[in-house]
C-alpha cells in the first residue's frame, strides 16, 4: 500500500506544533484537560507536537477502529522516549510484527483461565491481611497503601517473592513509575535520570531472583515459573536480558493500573453512598463467604456493572500511542509517514453520543436493557483494542472484583474532610492528597462476631 497523490493533497488535521522542539508537550502534562480543549476546538482529529514528534490526536469509536485494525498496516506501537528507554527493548509493550505475536502468545499462558483460577486464593489472603490492617490504622491515606498491596499481589503472583519483606523493591518501583512519561533529560536530580538509576536497580534485583529461580525446580506457579520454562515455535529459551525487560514490564503493568483503578473505585462508592448500598446488597443475598471462586464472582453482576462505569468514568490508562508507517487519510485529512499518533480512552469515554450524561457515575448505562457502549464498536476501549489489547485484563478484572467483593461485604470508608480530591493524571490518575479516609468494619459484622 503506497499514499496517493489525492491522499497528499488533503489538508493536514488543524491544530497547533506549539513551541520549537519541545511543542506542547508540557501542556500535555501538566494540563488534564489538554485534549477536552482541543477536541473542542478542533473537533475530534487535531494536530499537535508532544515528546519531540508532529502527533495526530485521535477521537472516538471510529477513529479508534481506524487506528486498531490498521496496526502493523499505517500504524506500529511507539511510545515516548522516556517510557522507550525506561520499559526496555526486551518489553511485549515495545515489541512488534512477528517476535511480538510470538511473545504475546507465550506471556498469555501466565493470564489463561486455569492460571487465573489458580490465583484467587494467594490473592485473597493478601486481600484479608489488607483489610485488616488498615482497620487497626483506623484513618489512612489509601493511595500509598492500594499501591502496597497490588505490588505485593504482583510479586507473589509474577515472580514468587513477598514484597513486604523488601520494602526498597515497591520504592524503586515508585522512583521508576515517576520517569515514564517526562522529558527525557538524564542527569542525577531529574525524574527520567531518577528512574533510568531505579531500573538499573531493578534490573539487578530481577537477575538476582532469576538466578535463584533457575537453581531451584521447575515451577509453573508463577509467570517467572512459566517463562523460564517457555519455548517459542522454535525451541528457544527466552534471553536473560530480554527475560529482565518482559519482567519488568509485568511487575510495572501489573500494579500501576491497578493502584488507579482500585483507588478510583474507592473514592466513586465513597462518593455515591446509593450505589455502594446496591452492591452490598448484592453481596449480602449472595451470602458468599470465604474463598471466593471465578464462578461466585460471575454472579456479582451488579459489582460488575460498577466496576465497568469506574474503568470508563477514571480510565487508568489515557491513551495510547502509535507511529504512523505509512501515510493515510483519515475524515478527509492526511496524516503523515514519521508523525505520532495518538488514541485517546478518556475523550471517547466522555463522548455525549454515546453515554448519555458521561460525567455521572451511572453503573446502569451498561445493564444489558441499556447497554450503552453496544451502539458503536471500540467506544468502550479501558484496555486499548485490536492486537495490542491489554494482555492482562482478565487478570485487572479479577482483581479489582475480588478485592471489591471482600471490601464491601466487610467495611465501611468515609472520606476524610477538607482533602484535595482533583485528580493528578500521570503517570496513573490518582487524588492530590492520596485519598485519605477513615476505615472501619460494618456494624453488623462486629457484632455479629464473638467478643465484639
Ligand atoms: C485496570 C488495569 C489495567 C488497565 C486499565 C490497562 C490498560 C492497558 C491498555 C490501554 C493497554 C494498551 C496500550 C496500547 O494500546 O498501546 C495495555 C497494554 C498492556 N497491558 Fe494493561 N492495563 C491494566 C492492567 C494490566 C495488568 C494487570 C497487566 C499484567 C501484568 C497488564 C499488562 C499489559 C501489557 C503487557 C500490555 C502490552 C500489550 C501489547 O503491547 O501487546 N495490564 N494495558
Amino acid at each position: 500500500m503506497t499514499t496517493t497523490r489525492t491522499e497528499k493533497s488533503l489538508p493536514l488535521p488543524p491544530g497547533s506544533f506549539g513551541l520549537p522542539v519541545i511543542g506542547e508537550t508540557i501542556s500535555f502534562l501538566r494540563d488534564r484537560d489538554f485534549a477536552k480543549k482541543r477536541h473542542k476546538r478542533y473537533g475530534s482529529i487535531f494536530k499537535t507536537h508532544l515528546f519531540g514528534r508532529p502527533t495526530v490526536m485521535m477521537i472516538g469509536a471510529e477513529a479508534n477502529r481506524f487506528l486498531f485494525t490498521n496496526e502493523n498496516q499505517h500504524f506500529s506501537v511507539t511510545w515516548p522516549h522516556s517510557t522507550k528507554v525506561l520499559l526496555g527493548l526486551g518489553s511485549l509493550a515495545m515489541q512488534t510484527g512477528e517476535i511480538h505475536q510470538k511473545r504475546r502468545k507465550l506471556l498469555s499462558q501466565v493470564f489463561q483461565p486455569r492460571a487465573l483460577a489458580g490465583y484467587t486464593s494467594t490473592m485473597e489472603s493478601i486481600i484479608h491481611s489488607y483489610l485488616q490492617k488498615w482497620q487497626q490504622m483506623g484513618t489512612l491515606t489509601w493511595y500509598p497503601e492500594l499501591r502496597k498491596y497490588t505490588f505485593d499481589v504482583a510479586c507473589k503472583l509474577f515472580v514468587g517473592t513477598d514484597a513486604t519483606a523488601d520494602s526498597h523493591f515497591g520504592e524503586l518501583f515508585e522512583e521508576y513509575c515517576q520517569g515514564l512519561f517526562t522529558i527525557p533529560v538524564q542527569l542525577p536530580w531529574t525524574k527520567f535520570g531518577r528512574a533510568l538509576r531505579a531500573r538499573e536497580q531493578l534490573l539487578a534485583k530481577i537477575e538476582e531472583i532469576v538466578r535463584q529461580r533457575q537453581q531451584q525446580p521447575n515451577s509453573n506457579e508463577d509467570a517467572l515459573g512459566l517463562l523460564l520454562q517457555a519455548r517459542d515455535e522454535d525451541g528457544n529459551s527466552l534471553s536473560l536480558e530480554e527475560l529482565k525487560d518482559q519482567v519488568l514490564t509485568l511487575l510495572f503493568a501489573g500494579h500501576e493500573t491497578l493502584t488507579s483503578a482500585i483507588a478510583s473505585l474507592c473514592l466513586l462508592l465513597a462518593q455515591h453512598p446509593d450505589i455502594l448500598a446496591t452492591a452490598r446488597a448484592e453481596q449480602q443475598q449472595l451470602g458468599f463467604k470465604e474463598s471466593l471462586t471465578l464462578e461466585h464472582l460471575k454472579q456479582m453482576n451488579y459489582l460488575e456493572l460498577v466496576i465497568k462505569e469506574a474503568l470508563r468514568l477514571i480510565p487508568p490508562v489515557g491513551g495510547g500511542f502509535r507511529e504512523v508507517i505509512k501515510g493515510c487519510e483519515f475524515n478527509q485529512y492526511f496524516i503523515p509517514q514519521g508523525w505520532s499518533a495518538l488514541y485517546q480512552i478518556n475523550r471517547t469515554h466522555q463522548d455525549i453520543n454515546i453515554y448519555t450524561e458521561p460525567n455521572n457515575f451511572e453503573p446502569q448505562r451498561f445493564a444489558p436493557q441499556k447497554a450503552e457502549e453496544k451502539a458503536k464498536p471500540y467506544s468502550y476501549i479501558p484496555f486499548g483494542g485490536g492486537m495490542r489489547e491489554c494482555l492482562g485484563k482478565e487478570f485487572a478484572k479479577l482483581e479489582m472484583k475480588l478485592f471489591a467483593a471482600n471490601l464491601i461485604r466487610e467495611y465501611e470508608w468515609e472520606l476524610v474532610p477538607n482533602q484535595n480530591l482533583d485528580m493528578i493524571m500521570v503517570p496513573t490518575p490518582h487524588p492530590h492528597d492520596g485519598l485519605q479516609v477513615k476505615f472501619r468494619q460494618l456494624i453488623s459484622i462486629s457484632q455479629a462476631k464473638p467478643g465484639n
